[in-house]
């Protein structure tokens, strides 16, 4: 299981104090994450989600903790950092940065339909449209500059068949980084999952992991959630889907001529990111008890959007 750090409870009790949020009752370690430790954490006066966090520049905890307030200010189903009695969202335990969110409730939908697909791109236009006016600046860590020098890292490594796939990628991202940057921008989740996503029945809930958030184009975290929500039996784009979520953001957002341009690249660039951090994590995790994503998954959506018939709706 994913949890990194362990928490004894007097270590999480001293901890909880300041929120004065009652007892500790329970509190478990949560399998799921591959990136932070996290804790359900049952307190007198409601259900919380502690993390501490693993990866990243403490530096950025600031920004996170900016943007999920003004997400939360806005009326979006996002956690957002629990203050204690003198103000201060973002703390330390064990050593890591940590914050205590809200619980949010639901449940990820793993084969969502039309209608979950809907409200992702409903919820993803709500955000982009609450930040681009006052786009709160983080350069991803993981962005194309990373992607090149990854990928150049990585080709060595890689069979005959997967360095074919990934060097005419890596020389697309050379080619088209100017245009790409050009694009209409926003704050991004930038790792919009369904894993990330919690639904009841087909209302959705709750929206968490904002740690890969950042400034960037629109059209890239739009990219991102297609490649995982919109997926058919091969791992190519299931059109209905894909129709259903691309419909329900261009009502609230419409796209651009220049972003329609740049869409199938866009898909390409957004597998890249996935396939190579997802190499780079099994590599530092081989053999240790950490849950780890499989790399092939982006590979094979990479090979399948070599063509891609999807076209994104936009007006004249
Ligand atoms: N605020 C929350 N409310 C309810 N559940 C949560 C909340 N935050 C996290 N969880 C649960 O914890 C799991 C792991 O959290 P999260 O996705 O943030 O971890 P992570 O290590 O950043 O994982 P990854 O980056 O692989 O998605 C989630 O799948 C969800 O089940
Ligand atoms: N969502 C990512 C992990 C967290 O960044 C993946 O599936 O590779």
């Amino acid at each position: 299981m994913s949890v990194f750090t362990p928490v004894s409870r007097p270590e999480l009790e001293t901890f909880l104090a300041p929120y004065e949020l009652g007892r500790l009752l329970d509190f478990q370690g949560i399998a799921a994450g591959t990136e932070n430790s996290n804790f359900f954490v049952s307190l007198e006066k409601g259900e919380f989600v502690l993390t501490l966090i693993e990866r990243g520049p403490a530096e950025d905890m600031p920004f996170f903790i900016d943007l999920l307030d003004v997400l939360h200010a806005a009326d979006m189903p996002v956690p957002y950092a629990v203050r204690d009695r003198d103000g201060h969202g973002l703390r330390e335990l064990c050593g890591k940065p940590a914050l205590l969110q809200p619980r949010l409730s639901g449940k990820h939908v793993k084969a969502p339909n039309n209608q979950h697909c809907a409200q992702v791109g409903e919820l993803q236009a709500h955000i982009h449209l609450a930040t681009r006016e006052r786009i709160l600046e983080r350069r991803t860590d993981r962005g194309l500059d990373w992607m090149l020098d990854s990928g150049a890292e990585l080709l060595p490594g890689l069979s005959a068949a997967q360095a074919a796939l990934l060097t005419p990628a890596l020389e697309e991202i050379r080619a088209h980084k100017a245009q790409i940057l050009a694009l209409p921008r926003a704050n991004l989740h930038a790792d919009l999952f369904r894993d990330n996503v919690m639904f009841e029945g087909t209302h959705l809930t709750g929206l968490i992991d904002f740690y890969n958030a950042c400034s960037g184009p629109m059209l890239y975290d739009i990219a991102i959630t297609v490649n995982d929500w919109c997926l058919n039996e091969t791992d190519g784009i299931d059109l209905p889907r894909a129709q259903a979520l691309l419909g329900a953001y261009a009502a609230l957002r419409p796209f651009t001529a220049a972003e329609a341009e740049l869409w199938p690249v866009m898909l390409r660039v957004a597998c890249v990111r996935f396939w190579l951090s997802r190499l780079i994590a099994a590599q530092a995790f081989a053999g240790m008890d950490v849950m780890i994503h499989d790399p092939s998954e982006f590979e094979i959506r990479l090979a399948q959007r070599q063509q891609v018939a999807l076209k994104l709706p936009f007006a004249l």
